[in-house]
């Protein structure tokens, strides 16, 4: 390691020599900020900025003398790369920042079945929001506060992601007496769903979240949701620290994780804790930082017992906190120079390098405990203290739409005007609910916002705080919380900003649906309910898609999996008294072509009265990736006219939504128009749009055309002995095995899967292991769908249409 601290602190002065503009810049942009912002008196001149640079400058450093919130903001839309984070956090007023400094905004994201809600319930109960802990398929039947819904409760799995507040009081030094005392973090938490059907409640949490807590299983260490929920946090910059679950448990092996962590996600992780015991004899753990032993006691180990490292544990805490500092080192400069001048360092400087190398996203420090078992989940609650940020701490950027667009950060200032945004839509029996992070300014009762995307003004009727589905009311809301607000009409991911800011905010990543079924209402009478179930379920999840079919009439709903659309079919039902009937599970195909194939197409029909005539010439080909469609025109002489050229854009666009072989959409497909002719009245929009369809039609079957179907990887967990039905059930469904990892209980395969060859895999796995195995799916990628299905398919298409066409 030590090797490795020299080789990167070469690299540091390497970049310098051969960098030294930009990081003389980078020096100057800090230096500004963190000398002339405060004191305002130093202006001497920086040799490698221009004469411009250095104004620019100066006029910054005054706005910034001023040290109102306003001339940060005006700082940072002027130049917001200037500005660094730890300037706006410096700048600010000393009252806002002790307030933001005690909040925390966090998720709880894991693989399915890691013990989240389990882990949410505990940190309820420990911070005094329950009376009583009930556990996820509990004995007491009344199940964990975080799954409010029935189906949760019956199923065991979190289906909706539920926030909730809670204050958590730590222990913790007085920084100017140095004497403990008892500080209070406000906590804002989110308890995600770990089923990837679901995957679009993970993601939209993670967006508005500050950090996250990824819980891992003891027994498996990093699982396949386990990768997803990690892409997803690095989508939005979270930081994250990590919660090795599940100690008690046969098999718990929490060095398993830590790799895993490491070296299947690339993120460097060390332990802070080592456990005293394991299994059945787990007790708690070492605090590798302190070097003291954490017990968890009382009936729900609500008492947390501090005492002396176990002798017969020393030696190896003396290992792990080694490694601990030895990884630091590598991700943060005061603690390689530390290990460079061989000073070992204390507590308050690892708890400091900790804090720094995860909010800027390079370590992850692991925590271990069990949920279940009651132990160890306070000390985690203190790390959610000391080492995620608080939201002044979290860049945070808007475009100003004023302003070309200009980047701008946002300030988590009350004083400011207020930016928030819609991440959650949620009907509750009071009228609709949204889900508002507040970036700046604050949020009152009865002001009035404007929606950025419509430019509609609306008023804010009611404020709460979520408390899973109950809620508390309030007046207002500051800057960097999170709340829900009665009776605005807005989308999920809506901007809303005070006055005419202008201002709007980036939205979530939202996947695309790979699989479709047709539903319609049993009874006519209940056509009502299910055009409101629908409604709102398509307001809630932008997963969840619904379309009408233009040839059979049918509705079709589209997301993310079986499990999806099989949960709202039965919210119709509960929640709806609407019982339905629907299609088998489709896949969502899509359509491509292989080669170039020119056009010269004609559309003429002239039988008296208003004729219609449009020529289009060009070809069509592949564009290379399987990514947007192309249209281009490279019309000379303007042979067709710009508003017919708009027609025959839309002609292309619409074809594309419908495709020539099957009616699914075709991806990878460049259309270019090089020539044609339209008559003195004859032509129209409609005629060009018409004739570039056709043409698109025809040329597409000629260009060997593809099917396309989704691959998804799939992972499968089971007992050792079943490997052979296993590997048996995937060779009959065609699938690739990528990977087999064999542990000494349990063997995990990855492998990619045709989704239409996994419809009612999840029952013959059930078979076929014994009821022990478990799977997760997850959409990789589209590939070329084999010969014999493909015809299949164009010909069950083909006599469809013919059919419908008779009727
Ligand atoms: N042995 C043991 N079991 C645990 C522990 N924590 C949770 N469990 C069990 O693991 C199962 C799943 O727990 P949940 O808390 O629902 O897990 P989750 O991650 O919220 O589940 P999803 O949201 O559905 O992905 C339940 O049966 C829990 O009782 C633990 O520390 N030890």
């Amino acid at each position: 390691m030590r090797a490795s601290v020299l080789a990167r602190a070469s690299l540091r002065h390497a970049t310098l020599r051969s960098g030294e503009r930009t990081a003389c810049q980078r020096t100057f942009a800090s230096l500004s900020t963190r000398n002339h912002s405060i004191t305002g008196q130093r202006h001497e001149r920086i040799p490698c900025f221009s004469q411009h640079q250095q104004t620019q400058h100066q006029r910054q450093q005054r706005r910034w003398q001023s040290g109102t919130a306003a001339a940060i903001q005006e700082a940072a839309v002027h130049d917001p790369s200037a500005l660094s984070q730890e300037a706006i956090v410096e700048n600010l007023d000393p009252k806002e920042a002790a307030r933001l400094d005690k909040v925390r905004n966090i998720g709880i994201a894991a693989h399915i079945d890691s013990g989240k809600t389990t882990a949410t319930e505990r940190v309820l109960f420990y911070t005094g929001r329950i009376k009583d802990i009930h556990e996820v398929r509990g004995r007491d039947a009344v199940g964990a506060k975080m799954d409010s819904m029935d189906l949760e409760r019956e199923k065991g799995i979190t289906i909706q992601s539920a926030a909730t507040f809670c204050d958590w009081i730590k222990k913790q030094p007085d920084p100017v007496t140095g004497e403990m005392k008892d500080e209070k973090y406000h906590i804002n938490l989110i308890d995600t769903p770990g089923h990837i059907d679901f995957t679009i409640e993970v993601e939209r949490a993670l967006r508005v979240l500050d950090g996250a807590v990824m819980i891992l299983c003891a027994v498996s260490g990093v699982q396949s949701q386990t990768v997803t929920v990690d892409r997803q946090m690095r989508r939005y910059n979270v930081p994250r620290i990590s919660f090795v679950n599940k100690m008690d448990r046969a098999g718990a092996n929490p060095w398993k994780a830590v790799d895993g962590i490491s070296q299947k996600l690339k993120m460097p992780a060390a332990a802070v804790q080592i456990p005293i015991g394991v299994e059945d004899q787990f007790k708690g753990v070492v605090d590798l930082i302190r070097m003291k032993a954490l017990y968890s006691e009382g009936q729900n180990g609500e008492v947390v017992r501090e005492d002396e490292v176990p002798s017969d544990l020393v030696q190896f805490a003396n290992e792990k906190r080694r490694v601990l500092i030895d990884t630091l080192a590598d991700v943060d400069d005061s603690i390689a120079d530390a290990v460079l001048e061989e000073v070992t360092p204390g507590p308050d400087e690892i708890r400091a390098a900790i804090r720094r190398a995860t909010i800027s996203l390079k370590f992850s420090p692991v925590l271990m405990g069990s949920a279940l078992a009651d132990k160890s989940v306070q000390p985690m609650l203190d790390a959610v203290v000391d080492y995620l940020p608080n939201p002044s701490e979290v860049t945070n950027l808007a475009l100003d739409r004023k302003r070309a667009e200009t980047p701008v950060k946002l300030v988590s200032y009350n004083s400011l005007p207020f930016v928030g945004l819609a991440f959650k839509l949620e009907e509750s029996n009071f009228g609709q609910l949204t889900y508002i992070r507040v970036y700046q300014g604050s949020l009152r009762k009865g002001a009035n916002v404007f929606n950025a995307r419509t430019g509609n003004k609306v008023k804010i009727p009611r404020i709460v705080r979520m408390h899973s589905n109950e809620m508390e009311e309030v007046q207002e809301i500051g800057a960097g919380e999170i709340c829900a607000v009665f009776g605005v009409d807005c989308a999920s991911g809506d901007t809303f900003t005070e006055g005419g800011l202008g201002y709007s905010m980036t939205s979530m990543f939202v996947p695309d649906p790979v699989i479709s079924l047709s539903i319609k209402p049993k009874h006519t009478k209940d056509t009502p309910n299910f055009s409101k179930a629908i409604s709102r379920f398509q307001r809630e999840d932008p997963t969840f898609r619904v379309h009408v079919d233009v040839e059979s009439g049918e509705s079709i709903i589209s997301g993310m999996g079986e499990l999806h659309l099989s949960i709202y079919v039965e919210r119709m039902r509960r929640e709806y008294h609407t019982d339905v009937i629907t299609g088998q599970p489709q896949v969502a195909y899509r359509e491509t072509l292989q080669s170039h194939v020119p056009f010269d197409h004609l559309l003429k029909k002239q039988t008296g009265g208003a004729g219609d005539y449009a020529r289009v010439v060009g070809y069509i080909e592949p564009t290379g990736q399987l990514g947007q469609n192309h249209f281009e025109q490279q019309i000379v002489g303007g042979t067709i006219p710009e508003k017919y050229m708009f027609a025959c854009e839309k002609g292309f666009k619409e074809s594309c939504q419908n495709g020539p072989m099957l009616g699914h959409r075709v991806l990878g497909a460049s259309m270019v128009i090089t020539d044609g002719a339209t008559h003195m009245t004859d032509s129209s929009e409609m005629a060009f749009k018409n004739a570039t369809q056709q043409a698109f039609r025809k040329a597409f079957l000629a260009a060997a055309p593809q099917v396309l179907e989704p691959l998804m990887k799939t992972v499968i967990t089971a007992p050792t002995e079943f490997q052979g039905n296993i590997v048996g059930l995937l060779n009959k469904r065609n699938a690739v095995i990528n990977d087999t990892e064999i542990g000494p209980e349990e063997f995990v395969l990855t492998a990619d899967c045709s989704l239409n060859a996994m419809f009612g895999f999840s029952s013959q796995l059930r078979a076929a292991t014994q009821g022990k195995g478990e799977f997760s799916m997850e959409f990789s990628h589209y590939a070329p769908a084999p010969g014999g299905l493909q015809k299949e398919l164009v010909a069950k298409y083909e006599k469809e249409r013919a059919e419908k066409a008779k009727k």
